[in-house]
């Protein structure tokens, strides 16, 4: 989880700070390639710190909308490893299509034997479709007079089941291996897409809404995934099954067959028109979950701020607004979609009658005309379903597009090709005349810089505190430290090291993070802790939690340290809550701590306690410390004060209280209100 707080987002040891894994390969740093000599900085030019926004679906106009193009070659990737089953799944298809010419052949054989003429016998010659005139007996190597009989009736009605139960079982078989495949690549897909997002850097972030993420990882994916695979069994097995039946047909009765065909293009007319109106509110219907995504995934994360505020009915009509345009385009979308088969279907009679009108004219039997209907009513609803197919491909194209926009979009912050780990640090950090400012939506820069021109050296073991004016650029420096942006000029560098030359895991790993507003999982007590090194023991988790004082209220606790914190960890106090973050900071052990102190004051006990716990974590550490309240840092070793993006002053208490105006103001503001 993903917040902005004050300044900086604030990822306390999230899946960014572990670092998700990332995808070097697909790097392209022409600089490096072809001077590998290159000084670091000439590999981030300006424009490369903040890739643009290319822009995502969701945001375009509906003409845009309708230009998007399947992205083939990304939805093949996800179907190689499963070709084997895929080419299967597609060859029963065609198999099962063929067998509907088998199944017309076999029933018109048996509907003649049985239907017309109980004194009927083997020899008398019976007209079957494609093979035309057929003496049973001579191909069952039988007498001409042997008599049909009840015997031969119920093995002939017999073979009506097994024919279509094979029919039906090729039908499931083509579909379950089809879904296979696509079950197969859906996990593949979403999974893919998960992880491209959290590979984002914070900047992504808070141009993108929350819900709108949501719901593209989940429900894009899936109807991407569904709608593809449906489409591929549309395109495969019902042309054929057409082709099959027609074929059939036409060597049972063209003329009849024909009249049958010129009424089916008329049917055509109207889905054509339906088509566009579907395109237009489908895309809108999945805008609107977007946003009604946003508005569920923004009133539960803040569910204490929506009933502090009795918001709740605020809240339900900001939801119901999308939610009832959705709604809305659901039903458009549903009434044009299903008016395509009454139409077919009405269109399709007519044909029908016109064909009943025929058989009275030419005295056919009865058993030729139940075969022509039943083999009829079964070329329409493949018919029906191939015709909506150009719909579902609009459907589907947006939510491909959507899908494969997140899959594609690479982080902006980048490792380099083949950058190595940083080692274990001791802790000296330098700001090397760093500049820094904002990107909008566009990827353009802001035209105010945050950091301008901050230049320190911190040295290992020490306490360093940060304080000056709010926007003044505090987090900005830690964002920079963490590297979730780069600086626009300058650098910042770990122990000698530029931070840009080496792995963002490896700079992110040798950092501890502690806010006041701190962040914890939908779990147990435990694992929040353990989230600061995964691979941590039972004794160090236990440990861990003694040194930040926590050890205790977790043994009050019902279930200890197995009771689940609650959502954001609402089960528990705001001191209880940062001490576990203490825990977990201490166990993950980085030799460079960033505390970010909250203006929020705690009772004067429980900060008491809080302190104790940050004395013993800080042993030994380099720990820079934005403070809101002086009173808890007057004993670093270093202040440094900030004001618009710069540093104004450095020294002790002491030496700042002489010597720094803004410091003094400060000073005053808060000693003697
Ligand atoms: N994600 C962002 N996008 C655009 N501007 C930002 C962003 N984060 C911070 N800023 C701007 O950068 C400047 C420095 O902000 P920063 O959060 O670093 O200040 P700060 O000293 O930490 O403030 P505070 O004490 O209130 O947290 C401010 O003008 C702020 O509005």
């Amino acid at each position: 989880m993903i917040r902005r707080v004050g300044g900086y987002i604030k990822n306390e040891d999230s899946a960014l700070l572990r670092g998700g894994e990332l995808h070097l390969d697909a790097l392209h740093l022409p600089c490096y390639a072809s001077d590998p000599a290159a000084s670091v900085r000439d590999c981030f030019p300006t424009s490369m710190a903040v890739a643009p926004f290319s822009k995502n679906p969701s945001q375009m106009t509906d003409a845009e909308i309708a230009q998007l193009k399947m992205p083939y070659a990304r939805i093949l990737e996800y179907l190689k490893p499963w070709m084997g089953r895929f080419i299967l799944g597609v060859f029963i298809g065609i198999v099962a299509a063929a067998f509907n010419g088998v199944l017309i052949v076999g029933v018109s054989l048996i509907f003649q034997l049985v239907l017309d003429g109980g004194a009927k016998t083997l020899g008398t010659p019976v007209q079957l479709p494609v093979f035309g005139e057929v003496n049973l007996a001579q191909v069952l190597g039988m007498a001409n007079d042997t008599p049909v009989g009840l015997g031969g009736v119920i093995i002939a009605c017999a073979c009506i089941p097994v024919l279509m139960f094979l029919n039906g079982f090729l039908e499931y078989l083509n579909k379950y291996c089809l879904a296979w495949v696509g079950t197969k690549m859906l996990f593949h897909i979403r999974s893919d897409v998960f992880r491209s997002v959290l590979r984002q850097s914070p900047a992504f972030f808070s141009h993108t809404k929350a819900g709108e993420l949501m719901q593209t990882v989940f429900n894009q994916s899936r109807v991407a995934q569904s709608n593809a695979v449906q489409l591929v069994q549309l395109i495969t097995n019902r042309p054929l099954t057409i082709v099959t039946i027609l074929f059939v047909l036409f060597s049972q009765d063209w003329f009849f067959t024909l009249m049958s065909l010129v009424i089916f293009p008329l049917c055509l007319a109207p889905i054509i028109a339906i088509g566009r109106k579907v395109r237009k509110s489908g895309s809108r219907e999945e805008k609107e979950v977007g946003t009604m995504m946003t508005t569920m995934h923004e009133s539960f994360t803040g569910i204490r701020l929506v009933k502090g505020y009795a918001r709740e009915e605020y809240e339900v009509k900001r939801f119901d607004k999308a939610n009832a345009e959705m709604c809305r385009n659901m039903l458009r979308w549903t009434r044009a979609m299903e008016l395509i088969g009454p139409i077919v279907e009405s269109v399709a009679s007519i044909g029908i009658a016109a064909g009943l009108v025929y058989f009275w004219v030419q005295e056919r039997s009865a058993s030729e005309l139940i075969v022509l209907v039943m083999a009829l009513t079964k070329i329409y609803p493949p018919a029906k379903e191939l015709s909506k197919v150009n719909l579902l491909m609009q459907k589907t194209v947006y939510a491909v597009n959507k899908v494969v926009h997140l899959l594609e979009r690479e982080a902006d912050i980048k490792d380099l090709p083949g950058a190595p780990e940083l080692p274990r640090i001791k802790g000296g950090v330098t700001f090397e005349n760093v500049s820094f400012a904002y990107s909008k939506i566009d990827g353009s820069k802001l035209d105010k810089a945050a950091v301008t021109n901050v230049s320190m050296e911190l040295s290992p073991g020490k306490f360093y505190a940060l304080v000056g004016p709010s926007g003044a650029g505090k987090s900005t420096l830690f964002s920079l430290l963490l590297r979730f942006y780069d600086p626009d000029s300058g650098r910042v560098l770990m122990d000698g090291t530029d931070i840009r030359t080496v792995t963002q895991d490896s700079v992110r790993g040798n950092i501890g993070l502690v806010s006041q507003d701190t962040f914890l999982f939908h779990d147990t007590i435990r694992e929040n802790i353990r989230y600061g090194r995964l691979n941590a023991t039972e004794e160090e988790i236990i440990a861990a939690a003694k040194k930040a004082h926590a050890h205790d209220f977790i043994q009050a606790q019902q279930g200890g340290y197995n009771a689940i914190v609650g959502d954001s960890g609402c089960n528990l106090s705001g001191g209880q809550k940062q001490r576990l973050s203490i825990a977990r900071a201490i166990l993950r052990n980085a030799p460079i701590l960033l505390l970010d102190e909250a203006t929020s004051a705690l009772d004067t006990e429980t900060e008491k306690i809080i302190q104790e716990a940050i004395h013993v974590l800080s042993e030994g550490k380099t720990v820079i410390a934005i403070a809101h309240r002086l009173s808890t840092i007057m004993q670093a070793d270093q202040i440094i004060v900030m004001r618009d993006g710069g540093v104004a002053d450095i020294g002790s208490h002491d030496e700042l209280l002489k010597k720094s105006e803004l410091y003094q103001k400060l000073y005053s503001l808060q000693f003697h209100e």
